[in-house]
């Protein structure tokens, strides 16, 4: 049995919080709000966690409704042309939803879109305070909601726990402002830079810690792409592994369809698969694919951006490259890669011509090298997992 972080919070499980005695938290200078509305931020973030995977291309969402220092109704945003988190959350409430506060990570919606704004509903409930973790970036709403709410007579603070609620929605809030979805690059290399052996070999290159935060990874994401040469050297599931969670959608990236007739990744029957090719390629490998139930779209031109264009199209917030070196290489140059995520084993195992994660990216100096921001080094299990995002390449 896992216990992952993930799993705990999509169990469906409520933890047991004693109001009245909120234990103290670290004070930061500046924090917005007390304690006690961290805590029920924090828990908003855990039930909008419920819906992981499954919102695209909504944000995740998670509201809860306070009366009397009592959690009174909860809910959270299941997915895409349901109702919104506030909705659930104010229907469990009930009655006692008048006069209560209500705590929700995302601001309010106040515009009609796939659902009628959670403003209005709000107001309609009769609340009388509403705590806001984040500013919606989405132009339709961008404080709208929240000066609704105000114009409403409705008291509203804002920014309680603002940096878990970004990093929450942080796929959601790229694919808003730019128009694409969020890329991670994931790849696991030993300490001497290598993702595989000479002969490609690979399986495996991290321990079973460090492999299970990967399949909660592609829980968390839209589509998975690889190139096919993965497909013909790793023969990868690229699901999350897990029953009843989110599985991505498995995209391979092919230019020739020089594809086994034979892979994992033909098996659909527990993921989609979709096969990303050039005009004409190779007809009787389309078929095959087809035939099996993979979908294959035809491109004029297969380049990293065009396929996020194409992802962000049909409604994806996250996609994680899990590629060899040469598609990492073109992805980060085509930027479409933002966030990167390397796994490091502690082992050696040599090789001059041993594949390395990123292939060349035409530099010549180590001044052009690409460097990380909000950089964070975690131990995971006995590998170390360093994540950080590409300075301006976005
Ligand atoms: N999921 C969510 C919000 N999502 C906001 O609403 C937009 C989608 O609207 P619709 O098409 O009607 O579902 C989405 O882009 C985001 O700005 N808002 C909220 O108040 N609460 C929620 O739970
Ligand atoms: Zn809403």
């Amino acid at each position: 049995m896992d216990n992952s972080p993930v799993l705990a919070q999509i169990d469906g499980s409520l933890p047991n919080y004693n109001l009245e005695n909120t234990p103290p938290m670290n004070s930061t200078e500046n924090r917005v709000g007390s304690d006690f509305d961290s805590l029920m931020m924090l828990r908003c973030i855990e039930l909008a966690r419920r819906a992981l995977g499954r919102t695209s291309p909504n944000p995740l969402v998670g509201a809860v409704v306070v009366k009397d220092g009592e959690i009174v109704g909860e809910g959270f945003h299941p997915r895409a042309g349901e109702p919104h988190a506030e909705v659930f959350a104010l229907r469990a409430a009930g009655e006692a939803a008048r006069g209560a506060t209500v705590y929700v990570n995302l601001e309010p919606c106040n515009h009609y879109g796939r659902t009628p704004p959670c403003s209005e509903g709000l107001i309609n409930a009769g609340v009388a305070k509403v705590v806001v973790g984040m500013v919606d970036p989405n132009p339709l709403v961008a404080g709208g909601g929240i000066a609704r709410l105000r114009a409403a007579g409705i008291e509203v603070l804002v920014g309680v726990e603002e940096a878990a609620c970004q990093q929450l929605n942080e796929a959601f809030v790229h694919r808003i402002l730019y128009k694409r979805p969020l890329g991670i690059l994931k790849y696991a290399m030993t300490l001497d830079g290598k993702i595989a052996t000479t002969s490609g070999h690979s399986a495996w290159v991290t321990n079973q810690a460090a492999r299970s935060e990967v399949h909660q990874l592609r829980a968390a994401c839209d589509a998975v792409i690889v190139g096919g040469n993965t497909v013909r050297q790793d023969n990868p599931y690229l699901t999350s592994h897990q029953v009843g969670v989110h599985n991505p959608l498995r995209v391979v990236m092919s230019r020739h369809l020089n594809l086994p007739e034979n892979a994992r990744l033909w098996q659909t029957s527990e993921a989609p698969t979709l096969v990303l090719t050039e005009v004409a390629a190779n007809p009787n490998v389309q078929e095959m694919l087809r035939q099996r139930g993979v979908e294959v779209v035809e491109f004029t031109s297969l380049t990293p951006d065009n396929v996020m264009a194409h992802l962000y199209e049909r409604g994806f917030c996250s996609v994680l490259w899990e590629c060899g070196g040469t598609l990492a290489a073109s992805a980060i140059a085509n930027r479409a890669v933002q966030k990167i995520l390397a796994f490091i084993a502690p082992k050696i195992v040599g090789g001059s011509n041993a594949p390395t994660p990123v292939g060349d990216l035409g530099f010549t100096t180590m001044t052009e090298a690409l460097p990380l921001e909000n950089v964070r080094w975690r131990v995971i299990g006995s590998d170390c997992l360093v994540e950080g995002y590409l300075k301006r390449h976005t």
